[in-house]
């Protein structure tokens, strides 16, 4: 398949190098002007879980191709669109007239309904899925990361389609096994609800990764996942299609927290996913936290942890973060 890759994040980047490995014809879409700065290669430093569990170190400089237009009669049978949520509509409305055929992946965290989100891209072109990696870019420009051995995949009710078919194979073929997701609707506000649980109580430590190997704030992250519940019922989740991603949030605290404290703090996998996240000026998970608690202001349903965690993701009138100011003290 010839795949553009929309941007240059984090997810881009480690799903580009998964599907180029896999054979695929692979290339990325920047900004003007943005393929010079980023430089002609990526280096890697990648916990890959597809074939050890504990994962295979993976630390390689990795030839990556830029391009900074993208014309409508382009001949990519695929475009892996993952943006944080809150530069999804800016990112679609740059795409929609921009498809041409390619089947679109929107492959990333969404609090709206999903065929809000896509603004104008043709809705026949699209595949929903999500990223089973994690990780950030370090000061030092490298990416530290892990790839889990799976990839979920999810439709609005319906079966795939041929395309959704067509790029579900592309990820088998790297080695990635498929998790399907009929309610994804569902899948992505849980996952948003729990990205926020854990956010909150990162930006009250100063970032995500903050949290590894910490029970006490995990335990708090949880609890604060947990109080997301009757906002994801009172959204119309049916929670019940959803037990996998609500049950570190329904299990009890003195079991889950430290399990998870200890697989963050002796996983490296785990706790690279973390620990990447270590910029605390980050701007996604203030996103996340803000849009969540507008969400349950506007239902009434009371969630003290998240509303309590606000000061550190609040903005101020001129869009600075009180959080920031707060560190600059
Ligand atoms: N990172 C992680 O660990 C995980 C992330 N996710 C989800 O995956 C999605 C992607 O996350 P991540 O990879 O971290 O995000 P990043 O912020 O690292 O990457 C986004 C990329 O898209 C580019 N971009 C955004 N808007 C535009 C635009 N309009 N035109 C051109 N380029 C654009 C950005 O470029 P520029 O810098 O120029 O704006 C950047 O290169 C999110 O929804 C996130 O929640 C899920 C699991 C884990
Ligand atoms: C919580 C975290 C950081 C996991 O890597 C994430 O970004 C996600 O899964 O959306």
């Amino acid at each position: 398949m010839k795949i553009l890759m929309f941007g240059r994040g984090v997810i881009a980047t480690i799903y580009g190098w998964v599907l180029q490995q896999a054979g695929h014809d692979v290339e990325f879409y920047v900004r003007p002007g943005r393929a010079a700065t980023y430089g002609d290669a990526v280096d890697l430093d990648l916990f890959d879980t597809r074939r050890r569990v504990w994962g295979q170190r993976v630390a390689e400089k990795w030839p990556v191709r830029y391009r900074e237009a993208l014309e409508p009669d382009h001949d990519f049978d695929l475009i892996v669109l993952s943006v944080p949520h809150h530069r999804l509509a800016e990112a679609t409305a740059f795409l929609a007239p921009r498809a041409g055929q390619a089947t679109v992946l929107i492959f990333g965290n969404l609090w709206t309904e999903p065929l809000a989100a896509i603004g104008a891209l043709p809705a026949d072109q699209i595949a929903w899925g999500f990223p089973q990696a994690g990780g950030g870019f370090g000061a030092d420009g490298v990416l530290h990361g892990a790839l889990l051995p799976s990839v979920v995949f999810g439709t609005l009710g319906q079966p795939p389609t041929d395309r959704e078919r067509a790029v579900r194979q592309a990820f088998r073929e790297a080695g990635l096994r498929i998790k399907e997701r009929p309610d994804f609707r569902g899948w992505l506000w849980v996952h948003f609800a729990s990205d926020a649980g854990m956010f909150s109580q990162g930006l009250r430590l100063g970032s995500l990764s903050q949290l590894a190997g910490a029970t006490g704030d995990l335990r708090e992250a949880l609890l604060a996942g947990r109080e997301l519940l009757p906002l994801l019922k009172a959204r119309g989740v049916d929670l019940r299609r959803h037990r996998g991603g609500v049950l570190p949030f329904r299990a009890p605290t003195w079991l889950t927290a430290p399990v998870l404290a200890w697989l963050t703090a002796h996983v490296a996998p785990a706790r690279v996913s973390l620990t990447a996240h270590s910029d605390p000026d980050a701007e996604e998970p203030r996103e996340v936290c803000r849009d969540t608690l507008a969400e349950a202001r506007r239902l009434g349903i009371s969630v003290p942890r998240l509303e309590a965690a606000e000061p550190h993701f609040a903005r101020e009138g001129t869009g600075r973060v009180l959080f920031s100011r707060v560190r600059a003290r």
